[in-house]
């Protein structure tokens, strides 16, 4: 689940947004009360890791003004709240993310991210999210507009089944009279990402049922086996199947499975399907002991379901065997994810 924090000011704030699974730190670089510089951007997010993303915000700048602090401040995306149009967007360095409000005129753009605001940006303004159709957005949006710790759970269920609904996005909402409130901040985290994990277990029981049907029995692993055992929030992004050896091996029925529930292939080598904002991946289970010493024939029966997961220990040696694998692309998650279970360890 993408969750981007914006209008940050103070380290204290982007540590807290950082500590709590933000995939996305927004900087205001144009007029506004939480304006920043390009040179407090960058001294604001050193030593950020590299999964998480600067987004410098800006509203009808001159493009010199954009590329320069996009230099300046290392921005990796720029968000775009005024009028700028295909054009401008053109010229940018890095990926855009514009700012809509209009609904109607969301077709003028191509391949960028759109995010689904209220007119004013920055205001805590909503907007009417059944305003919005499905079949109208054919880009990946984030949806922003007066989000707060209380509204963000209905506003990810809410957008769930949009095919390209890519994350939430918040200002004023993680503010207390103007200025960002860190237990706010990581409410809003926690929400969001309990509102999406929620969803992707039901996906994930839904497929167990199907799977079993056809006489197999999944392991769940990842970030979704690692909160439903720990209890913690892990901020998952998509579900981590693995299989027995004789069950991976006849991909083509498990893809007719998958077809058949709605979901389609995006990645033949990784064994990855898609449907709207669910991720699922496919692995061979019998790996596990080469990967992680661990053998998945130790692994327990859950008590939601007909399927398996590692406990407490097994997921501590799992990642402890992803944060040495140079395969991995979010080594800063995996790191935050083993830390905690080392410590909930350490507790029993
Ligand atoms: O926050 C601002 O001051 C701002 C100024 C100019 C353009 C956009 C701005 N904020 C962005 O608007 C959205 C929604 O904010 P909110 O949660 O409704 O307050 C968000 O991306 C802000 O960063």
């Amino acid at each position: 689940m993408n969750i981007k924090i914006c209008g940050l000011r103070t380290k204290s704030a982007v540590d807290e947004a950082v500590k709590n699974g933000a995939t996305h730190l927004g900087f205001i670089l144009s007029k506004s009360h939480r304006q920043v510089t390009p040179e407090a951007v960058s001294t604001l997010t050193e030593n950020l890791p590299k999964s998480v993303k600067k987004v410098g915000v800006f509203v009808n700048e001159s493009i010199e003004f954009v590329k320069n602090a996009v230099a300046i401040a290392g921005l990796d995306l720029v968000q775009l709240h005024g009028d700028e149009d295909m054009d401008y967007i053109r010229q940018m360095s890095v990926p855009v993310i514009k700012a809509v409000s209009d609904f109607a005129k969301i077709a003028q753009y191509e391949n960028i991210m759109l995010l689904l605001d209220s007119p004013k940006g920055g205001s805590g303004q909503t907007f009417d999210w059944t305003s919005v159709r499905a079949d109208s957005l054919s880009l990946p949006f984030f949806v922003a507009g007066g989000l707060t710790p209380d509204n963000v759970a209905a506003a990810v269920q809410h957008f769930q089944d949009f095919p390209h609904f890519y994350g939430v996005d918040v200002s004023s909402g993680v503010e207390t009279d103007g200025v960002k409130d860190l237990t706010k901040i990581c409410t809003f985290i926690q929400n969001a990402s309990l509102a999406h994990y929620d969803d992707l277990l039901t996906a994930f029981l839904t497929l167990t049922q199907r799977l079993n049907a056809h006489g197999i029995i999944p392991y769940l692993m990842g970030s979704v086996a690692v909160q439903l055992v720990a209890g913690f929030s892990t901020n998952p992004d998509d579900i981590d199947i693995q299989l027995r050896q004789s069950d991976f091996a006849q991909f083509d029925r498990l893809s007719v499975l998958m077809e058949d529930l709605g979901y389609h292939l995006i990645d033949w080598h990784e064994h990855k399907f898609e449907k709207g904002n669910i991720h699922v991946g496919f692995a061979n289970v019998e790996t596990l002991k080469n990967y992680a010493n661990v053998d998945f024939t130790a692994l327990s029966k859950s008590e939601l379901g007909e399927f398996y997961l590692p406990n407490l220990q097994q997921n501590i040696k799992i990642y402890e065997a992803a944060t040495r694998d140079n395969w991995r692309n979010d080594k800063y998650k995996d790191k935050v994810i083993l830390e905690k279970l080392k410590e909930l360890e350490n507790d029993r």
